[in-house]
């Protein structure tokens, strides 16, 4: 289980994220961030100001030469802020624009570089899950956070000003709106926490919804879904999670419309109470009717200030508490140390395991148990055993996608988890029984980021088995694999597709090659030319080889059977085949027997 995900990520500390994040990329932020509040904060006043003097001149003293100053000087203060907020709003829009991305790169990052183990947890999944809509939801990851900060603090800046004109009033009638606006917050708060909630219960069935979105996009289930009428099992599974979430939806919705009537009702109630109030001053000759005008918009301007400053807080809140999953995923711990030490220098790799034994996180059940086996430099290694014995674990823990939970792997006698991971990674060329083939070119699927050496290319393809293929397409080793985003592009043919993981690997040169069934989808001719060549593919290199198909671990030096996750036998296939009651040869015997019969009902 992923330690951090229970860890609560605080509102500041999210904000602070995003800020520091925004800041680092761009350090005019701060800059364009500060003038916005500043020109926003004075937005209201020209328009609460400039009226009352022109109204007053209007009933009052009439001078044309005063009434052309007032109105130009409303006029020009609303043209020369307004034009500058904008310049500085499209800024800052640039740089979130930017940001938000930069903020997805994280997020892919984040997924490509943690921890294998998270992979292979739902609850990460989730987390990611959530952690990419939360940069979706409401006004987009850093725009919402800028334009609510703006607003935030641009109103507090506004509320200092429109304090200094209600000094001259009774004050009660601040604390009357102040009122309105706690309760508004009040109600505010719940309805976020509520839609939060919501939010929550949500992700894992978007995550299910997107899951089977997916399979419809994804070329390889079409078959299945055919032939096996996977479509009612899919459909229903859909059905299940639109129904979940318009079920979620008519809650959510009826409970905001709630909301928001009780909003406008406490708004009608708090308009009625200013207008009568300020009236009645001016029937009591108290102030002028341009003062009345300058109150009624001071007054409207406070509310909306106060409104403002507490909505937007009300929302960034909100809005943190969403961006709060994206930090959660961000700075998930990855528990795996990452190794410090260099290679041992000597290159000759000898490998041992030494008692180790293996759960997977969140499984009480041991998978592999307390064995020990030492792989020298140069050895092949054949790795059997029935399915589920612990194969690919042994892969897993050998390439450390795991680490043992007892014992210890080493590697010419130094434990592997104190050698720098990235390091320790190149040693392995790796094709996995469920290999990753990439709607890149045959070229980028086999060469990836192992730099461009054609002649290298060339040789990897020859001994995969690959050059007659390249011969027969028009654009040769750069045809796209899949369709994806090249209608020219080729959907190869399952023993294809694995011999270009198989190229891949052989690209990669590394000393230590890892093949887990990797002639599973390979015709027999095909097969037979893999392992004629095996020494020559090889080349040298200590070779770890899984394979169900017995006769295949011949070349091997030696063979390493598991049986519900221990090492029971080890040896080459002539000693194991000297014991008769042992799994090797009762396997071997077994798929043995299927040819002799069959050559005998042939034969008959
Ligand atoms: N991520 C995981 N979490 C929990 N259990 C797992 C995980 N991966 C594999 N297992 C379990 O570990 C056991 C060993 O799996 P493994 O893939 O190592 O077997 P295998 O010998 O390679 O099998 P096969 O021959 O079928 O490929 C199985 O019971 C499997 O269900």
């Amino acid at each position: 289980m992923a330690k951090a995900n229970r860890n609560h990520v605080g509102t500041l500390r999210t904000l602070g994220y995003f800020y520091r994040f925004t800041w680092r990329h761009n350090k005019r932020y701060p800059l364009y961030l500060v003038l916005s509040i500043l020109l926003k904060a004075v937005v209201p006043f020209p328009n609460i100001m400039f009226p009352k003097y022109i109204i007053d001149e209007l009933i009052g003293g009439k001078s044309i030469e005063k009434l052309v100053l007032y109105t130009a000087l409303l006029i020009g203060s609303n043209l020369v802020i307004s034009s500058l907020l904008s310049v500085c709003n499209h800024l800052l829009q640039f740089i979130n624009m930017r940001t938000n991305k930069l903020l997805d790169f994280v997020i892919i990052n984040k997924a490509m570089a943690m921890d294998y183990e998270h992979i292979e947890n739902a609850s990460v999944l989730n987390m990611s899950e959530k952690a990419t809509s939360s940069m979706k939801w409401g006004t987009w990851g850093m725009y919402g956070v800028t334009s609510k900060t703006v607003e935030i603090l641009a109103g507090i800046i506004t509320l200092a000003g429109l304090g200094y004109v209600f000094s001259t009033v009774e004050w009660w009638i601040v604390a009357l709106v102040l009122l309105f606006v706690a309760s508004n917050m009040y109600f505010g708060a719940k309805l976020s926490e509520a839609n939060h909630r919501f939010w929550g219960k949500m992700s894992g069935y978007n995550r299910m919804f997107d899951y089977f979105r997916g399979i419809l996009k994804d070329f390889k289930f079409g078959k299945d879904i055919r032939l096996y009428d996977a479509s009612g099992l899919i459909l229903s599974r859909q059905q299940e999670s639109i129904q979940f979430n318009r079920k979620i939806s008519g809650e959510w919705s009826s409970l905001n419309v709630k909301y928001n009537m009780l909003f406008n009702f406490l708004n009608v109630l708090q308009q009625m109470v200013l207008y009568g109030y300020f009236a009645a001053k001016v029937f009591a000759n108290a102030i002028t009717i341009g003062s009345f005008t300058m109150y009624i918009a001071a007054a409207s301007a406070l509310k909306d200030s106060i409104e403002n400053v507490f909505g937007e807080t009300l929302r960034l809140r909100e809005q943190a508490k969403y961006l709060a999953e994206f930090v959660r995923f961000a700075e998930l711990e990855d528990v795996k140390p990452r190794g410090q030490e260099a290679l041992p220098a000597e290159r000759d790799f000898v490998i041992e395991f030494r008692k180790v034994s293996f759960k997977y996180p969140g499984s009480s059940e041991m998978i592999l148990k307390d064995f020990s086996i030492t792989i020298p430099f140069g050895q092949k290694l054949s790795v059997v055993g029935m399915n589920g014995a612990g194969k690919t674990t042994f892969i897993k823990l050998l390439t450390r996608l795991y680490d043992p939970t007892e014992g210890q792997i080493l590697l010419n006698g130094v434990d592997i988890r104190t050698i720098e991971l990235a390091e320790y990674e190149k040693l392995f060329s790796v094709v996995f029984q469920d290999f990753a083939i990439f709607a890149f070119s045959m070229k980028e699927n086999i060469q990836m980021t192992m730099g461009d050496q054609a002649e290298k290319l060339q040789e990897v393809i020859d001994k995969a088995g690959l050059t007659s293929v390249v011969e027969t397409l028009d654009k040769g080793v750069d045809t796209a694999v899949y369709k994806y985003f090249d209608e020219d592009g080729v959907e190869f043919s399952g023993g294809e597709t694995q011999k270009i993981a198989l190229a891949r690997s052989l690209y990669k040169d590394a000393p230590v090659v890892v093949l887990d069934e990797p002639t599973a989808a390979l015709d027999p001719i095909a097969e037979y030319e893999i392992y004629n060549r095996f020494n020559e593919i090889i080349s040298g290199k200590t070779a770890v080889y899984i394979s169900h198909r017995l006769s295949s671990c011949r070349f091997c030096d030696v063979i390493a059977v598991f049986h519900q996750g221990r090492l029971i036998q080890y040896g080459s296939h002539d000693e194991l085949m000297l014991e008769p009651e042992g799994k090797y040869a009762e396997m071997f015997n077994a798929q043995a027997q299927y040819y002799v019969d069959e050559g005998t009902a042939q034969a008959g």
